[in-house]
């Protein structure tokens, strides 16, 4: 019997509260976490960096100390840092091992991984295994989201900001609300974030790209009006992560853009609105982003 197109994505998805629950469970328990006031950077490549970098602004947010996030084959030759942490599915991308063997011995690494049978492990001096959270698809979605709420169960309670737990609710509605009515029609999409919400903007804008090859865009939100707001128009799609920034709704209104906004819904769960609206697209395209083109699973570049 043939498969149904997606169908791998589609049940990553779907399991992706259950999966947050068991890692806020998890980091409880967890002794490598970075400690409140070590500076830390936080690293990670594709989707994992899109985490790393809401991780790192949640983390300075909370007060729990500096915290920078780059992609792995970018980290600063001079930097030093009390801790690194780095996220990969997969424990064999190339830049994130090659990373860690250049800050072995100067840097504690704390990695978070859902493989451990994978290179990954000799690099690290302390892992958190999520290995529940592990998919067969190509396209990371649930380890990505469990890996970022892990860290921030770690972070304790933080102002302003619902529980995992809350955020789990959140995301078993996005899992059953209908799609926005705009999509999957919509030719373009601007994703925009504040602080953390602006990895969870990167992701969704990359999820879309690799999901349906669509043409996405990701920015901070106030960056809207100094140029991203000149290719929005009709038939085009402006979605904001967290809180609306004032002004903005009126502003897409004006030059005729449909606005997707849930000020409410806990923003990891608004992501999860963004996998399914990725997955909804790509099979309106004849797409299976089970095996989207031109992807592996994990990079591992030739020495
Ligand atoms: N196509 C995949 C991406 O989807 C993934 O996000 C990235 C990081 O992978 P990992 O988390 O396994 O290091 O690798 C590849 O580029």
């Amino acid at each position: 019997m043939s498969r149904t197109p997606a169908a791998r994505t589609s049940v990553e998805i779907a399991t992706q509260p259950a999966s947050w629950r068991r890692a806020a469970e998890a980091a409880a328990g967890f002794e490598g976490l970075p400690k409140p006031g070590e500076r830390v950077a936080v690293t990670g490549c594709g989707t994992s960096w899109f985490m790393a970098q809401a991780y790192a602004a949640l983390r300075e947010a909370a007060g729990q100390g500096e915290t920078d996030a780059f992609a792995s084959s970018e980290f600063p030759a001079g930097r030093t840092y009390d801790r690194v942490v780095a996220i990969t599915r997969s424990g064999t991308t190339t830049e994130v091992l090659d990373l860690l063997e250049r800050l072995r011995g100067r840097v504690p690494a704390t990695v978070l991984t859902a493989d451990p049978k994978t290179p990954v492990m000799d690099a690290a001096d302390a892992v958190a295994v999520l290995d529940w959270a592990d998919e067969e698809s190509v396209v990371q979605t649930r380890f990505a989201t469990t890996a970022l709420a892990f860290l921030r169960a770690g972070l304790g309670s933080l102002t302003g900001l619902k529980s995992v737990e809350e955020a789990a609710v959140d995301a078993e509605l996005a899992l059953t609300e209908p799609l926005p009515e705009a999509a999957p029609a919509a030719e373009q999409w601007t994703f925009l974030g504040r602080g953390w919400t602006n990895g969870l903007a990167l992701e969704a804008a990359l999820k879309m790209r690799e999901a349906a090859g669509a043409w996405t865009e990701a920015y901070p939100a106030m960056e809207y009006r100094h140029g991203p707001i000149a290719i929005t128009g009709p038939g085009r799609v402006t979605w904001v992560f967290g809180e609306l920034p004032e002004g903005l709704a009126g502003d897409v209104a004006r030059v005729g853009g449909t606005l997707v906004s849930r000020p409410g819904t806990d923003p990891l769960a608004d992501l999860v609105r963004a996998q399914r609206l990725a997955v909804a697209l790509a099979e309106s395209r004849g797409l299976d982003p089970d095996r989207p083109r031109n992807l592996s699973r994990s990079v591992i570049l030739a020495p």
